[in-house]
């Protein structure tokens, strides 16, 4: 056995006798503390999960015989971590972050991104009232997460990213043309669903005049009509998913003002530096990612769960899906080999406290294993007094206790008069697994931590389960055989019954 089938054959001995939950408390008095890390304006707790000392020293092994602190190494120094794609990935560097030649790029590019901004205040695109941010995936999940959390902005921004027509008709009917900045932003700049909604935008304003771009293919948006005084570049080394710190940005920085997006950076680069620094057993990134790659690949979870306990990161768990799920969901290692264990976790979730009223029952008495993880906030982010706010995390709070404690059928039996089928029905099993995060306070500084917090804990796993997070070869066969059928109309290569679904759907396209 080479070191890290010996190493993966450790975790999944000690996996086999994981202890519970209430067990691991009962061992060790100093659990919760010794499994939380503050970093950042940011609490992790993962001491609710089945991280027993036996698994956590197996999965270090694993992280040390995978390489870890020099793969860790060459992603902050730019050399190429992705292989399939043949490229760094310098998301880091886009925050000013680690070393190489990438960093001095997103240095200038960030100049340029500044100077943008610095001209619509300026009145160079005449009055801005709205903007309009186009694109989808990477190039809309990261910009809409930070401006939906960060507030009520400079301008009225709407970020528009799907291909039905409704979505954009409803920003046009909001904005008015004459005051609407239009930001298209897309990598390759070929993004059928960006680009025909960028079309779109243009007829309804009536030229490009007050068109910006974000592109790796400046050409391409040259050639598209937009000027080129108005196009910003970023690397092909920087990942949609990854990309918001890098002129993606620029409608978050438009904003929220270029000192919040500065701040943003900062936190980002504070979560870096403890990421590359902080020993293993300390390491917020590092212990989280141990966790989801205990359960994912050992324990047999198929998905987890985020809550956001906090209006504000709503759309958090729709980001941490393209983030986690893009990235690691993958069924072939580093080097083209089929993996033989499952790669990441199923990620959803949603907002609490609705989702308790919603999808919690599956959570506390379902069959499945869900590790939850609770995202909190310690200041509100409203005016109406102490009852919401602490009514929201003492919720939160309590989802966790509960989904580890649980209720015996002899309590239950109590509680339903000795009917044993009620009292089966009132029966949780609790050792259900959870960890919590918890944000001071939700600024630019604390959100730019948390969102590096995630990036890193995703690559972390994905070293451990020897795979590559950088590319998304997976979404490229959809995308090819839309655009044949839109060639031919008929689905030609397709199968019966999805020809038989185009010539239905398609009557009124004929
Ligand atoms: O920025 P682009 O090139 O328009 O791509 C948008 C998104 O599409 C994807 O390639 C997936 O289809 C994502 O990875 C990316 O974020």
């Amino acid at each position: 056995m080479d070191e890290r089938s010996t190493a993966w054959a450790a975790v999944a001995e000690a996996a086999r006798e994981v202890p519970t939950l209430a067990g691991l408390f009962g061992a060790d008095t100093g659990r919760a503390g010794r499994l939380s890390v503050d970093v950042a304006g940011l609490h992790l707790d993962v001491s609710k999960t089945h991280l027993s000392p036996g698994a956590e020293a197996g999965l270090a092994g694993l992280l040390g015989a995978s390489g870890f602190e020099s793969v860790r190494a060459a992603l902050f120094s730019g050399a190429a971590v992705n292989p399939s794609e043949g490229r760094a990935a310098t998301h880091a560097a886009e925050r000013g972050s680690g070393s190489g030649q990438a960093v001095a790029g997103a240095d200038t590019a960030r100049a340029m991104t500044q100077r943008l901004v610095e001209r619509v205040a300026a009145g160079a695109f005449g009055e801005i009232r709205h903007i309009l941010h186009i694109g989808i995936g990477g190039s809309a999940l990261g910009p809409a997460l930070l401006v939906d959390a960060l507030g009520e902005g400079r301008y009225d921004t709407h970020i528009i990213s799907n291909i039905d027509g409704v979505a954009l008709e409803r920003a046009m009917r909001a904005c008015d043309p004459a005051r609407t900045l239009v930001v298209v932003v897309s990598k390759t700049f070929t993004t059928i669903e960006t680009m025909t909604n960028a079309e779109s935008a243009r007829d309804w304003i009536g030229g490009t005049a007050r068109f910006v771009a974000v592109t790796a293919a400046p050409e391409k948006a040259v050639a598209w009509g937009i000027l080129k005084e108005n196009v910003l570049g970023f690397a092909e080394s920087v990942g949609g998913r990854y990309s918001l710190w890098s002129a993606v940005g620029v409608t978050a920085a438009l904003t929220l003002g270029w000192p919040a997006f500065e701040a943003l950076l900062a936190g980002a680069r504070a979560m870096d530096r403890h990421f590359e620094t902080a020993p293993m057993e300390a390491n917020a990134p590092v212990l989280a990612a141990m966790v989801d790659v205990l359960y994912a690949a050992f324990l047999g979870a198929e998905t987890r769960a985020v809550f956001a306990y906090d209006e504000r990161l709503r759309l958090l768990p729709s980001f941490l899906q393209q983030l986690e799920m893009e990235s690691n969901g993958k069924r072939v290692d580093r080097e083209g080999g089929a993996l033989t264990h499952p790669s990441a976790a199923i990620t959803w979730g949603g907002t609490g406290t609705d989702a308790q009223h919603a999808v919690f029952q599956l959570l506390h008495q379902g069959t499945h294993l869900v590790p939850a993880e609770f995202v909190m906030v310690k200041t509100p982010g409203h005016g109406l007094g102490a009852a919401h706010h602490r009514q929201l995390l003492v919720n939160a709070i309590a989802q966790g206790a509960a989904l580890m404690r649980g209720r015996t059928m002899e309590e239950a039996l109590a509680l339903s008069g000795g009917d044993a089928a009620l009292a089966a029905a009132k029966t949780f099993p609790g050792n259900r697994p959870s960890s919590a995060i918890v944000l001071e306070r939700l600024d630019p500084h604390t959100l730019g931590a948390l969102v590096a917090f995630y990036e890193h804990r995703t690559f972390t796993a994905a070293v451990m389960l020897g795979i590559n997070p950088f590319d998304q070869w997976g979404v490229e066969l959809g995308k090819e055989m839309a655009h044949a059928a839109l060639g031919d109309g008929a689905g030609a290569g397709f199968d019966a019954s999805s020809r038989a679904l185009l010539a239905r759907a398609l009557t009124n396209f004929a």
